[in-house]
């Protein structure tokens, strides 16, 4: 192997071991194509894949007779780069796959490109038993990008939240991931922080649907569909009574109603798949020590039996509380919050993305249309687009996030206007306490007036129902309310 060659593979095994949304990998990628960072990503990986494929073809022509042959380190060097070589060829049949799956749902398709991907690694003498585990950990690495890189946007934040996303499925070092923890990660629970509407059901689909999942060679089909490996609860959902049973399940006849026997989510949760718990920041003190249990001594028991069953899944839950205050005032044990946190990911809010970066504007609004009209429409984003930023108030908060924007886009579709939350002045304080003086407001008014003047102040829900003690989902509706169309 001649030096520049070994210089190329050294880059690749650093390439290989990169996280793909962070700088060293795209730093690599150009270095090793020699373009520019104008390029399009499509272009440079096309580039790369090209020379690192006509790097293997050299080493190979130049090492043969076996006489030739190199040495263990350049072995190695070149088996990383065959690796790195023949996923990238794969990439698009993965994504192809990935989409079936979808529209499937549940059931597991048939991968119809295996044989070509493992004949192509026997090929480079990667022995059957090895090429399969290298099968099954492509088709994971390909999902969790797919799913990762599905959530849209530039700013620095998102790009944050995609490396640790990444780090979340495979850890900071791909190779300890592949080496020993690649299905043992059900202990790496995760709690998503974030306000509401920010995205945070679309990050744990994003960890949850990235889970690793056997390839079965006889029958061509990976063991699960990746559909079936993710499950979501939201638990505010539920009134108190009903969650034991939702997330552990009940026996028939367990209590008045129980007609049938129902599987909770826990039992309906696969070995290496995930169960999402959103809004965590509701449950009570009794709901959250049973979970904390069933991670701890990973089996449960459902409502009415007596049996014991065993749970294998990892835990992502999510709330978009404020953690820390629910912790110092007692609603959130420290033990739970402990074992839930291995990891924390923290989804920004809208105002952040948009200040970081104000062209994100366009590439969520282009996502938003896609979703509510069925395809892309570049009039209808150029106008949006525009709308929004010649009427939105200056330094908007954006307290409903990507779910606002989302009914911001739906009412200037149908009204062509959109009436954003306006920000209280001080005349506004006045005119509020001059109608207390004259006694002409209705509770409803009073309380809605009220709590918008605190939230203006707080800029959380969270605040405002600490405040005034109302529960926080009747401070949302109250301040909602200001806004609604009937109100302006
Ligand atoms: N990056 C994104 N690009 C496009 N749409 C997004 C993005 N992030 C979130 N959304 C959309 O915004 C809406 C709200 O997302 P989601 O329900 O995940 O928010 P959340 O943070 O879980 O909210 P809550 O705390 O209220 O449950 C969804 O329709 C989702 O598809």
């Amino acid at each position: 192997m001649q030096d520049h060659e070994r210089d190329l593979l050294n880059k690749i095994r650093e390439a290989a071991f990169a996280n793909p949304f962070g700088r060293t990998r795209s730093a690599i990628d150009l270095a090793v194509t020699g373009l520019s960072s104008t390029a399009s990503n499509d272009t440079i990986l096309a580039q790369l894949i090209e020379r690192v494929g006509e790097t293997i073809d050299s080493i190979k022509k130049s090492t043969t007779p076996p006489s030739k042959s190199l040495s263990e380190d350049d072995r190695q060097l070149l088996r990383f780069a065959v690796l790195f070589h023949t996923f990238h060829l794969f990439c698009d049949s993965f994504d192809e796959h990935i989409q079936k799956q979808i529209e499937k749902g549940d059931d597991c398709c048939h991968i119809d490109f295996a044989s070509d991907m493992l004949g192509l690694l026997a090929e480079h003498g990667i022995e059957e038993k090895e090429a399969i585990r290298f099968f099954s950990l492509f088709f994971q690495m390909r999902r969790a990008f797919y799913f990762i890189n599905g959530i849209a946007g530039k700013s620095e934040c998102v790009m944050h939240l995609r490396r640790s996303l990444w780090n979340n499925v495979f850890t900071s070092d791909i190779r300890l991931y592949d080496r020993f923890l690649w299905d043992r990660m059900e202990d790496f629970s995760t709690m998503i922080l974030g306000e509401t509407g920010t995205g945070k059901g679309l990050a744990a689909a994003a960890i949850g649907r990235s889970g690793y999942i056997p390839f079965n060679p006889r029958t061509g089909r990976f063991r699960e569909s990746f559909a079936k490996t993710f499950i979501s609860i939201n638990l505010s959902q539920f009134p108190e009574q009903l969650i034991e049973s939702e997330l552990f399940g009940h026996k028939k006849g367990a209590f008045t109603g129980a007609v049938e026997t129902h599987k909770g989510i826990f039992s309906r949760c696969s070995p290496n798949g995930a169960i999402f718990l959103d809004e965590i920041g509701e449950v009570s003190i009794p709901v959250q020590i049973k979970l904390l249990q069933v991670l701890q001594d990973r089996v449960f028991t459902p409502v009415g039996s007596h049996k014991r069953e065993k749970f294998q899944g990892r835990v992502i839950a999510a709330t978009n509380r404020l953690i820390e205050q629910s912790r110092k005032d007692g609603t959130f044990r420290d033990d739970f919050y402990y074992r839930l946190c291995s990891d924390i990911i923290e989804v920004p809010p809208l105002r952040q993305r948009l200040r970081e970066h104000p062209a994100e504007l366009r590439a969520i609004l282009k996502i938003i249309i896609k979703r509510i009209i069925g395809s892309a429409d570049k009039d209808l984003e150029e106008k949006t687009t525009a709308y929004i930023r010649e009427h939105q108030p200056e330094e908007y908060h954006w307290p409903g996030n990507i779910r606002e924007l989302e009914q911001c886009v739906r009412r200037f579709i149908l009204n062509s206007c959109y009436q954003w939350q306006q920000p209280l002045t001080e005349s506004d304080s006045e005119a509020f306490l001059a109608d207390i003086n004259n006694g002409s407001l209705s509770a409803t008014e009073l309380l809605s007036r009220y709590c918008k003047i605190l939230y203006e102040k707080s800029g959380t829900y969270e605040a405002v129902s600490q405040q005034t003690r109302l529960d926080r989902r009747t401070v949302k509706k109250y301040i909602l309310l200001n806004n609604s169309p009937d109100n302006v």
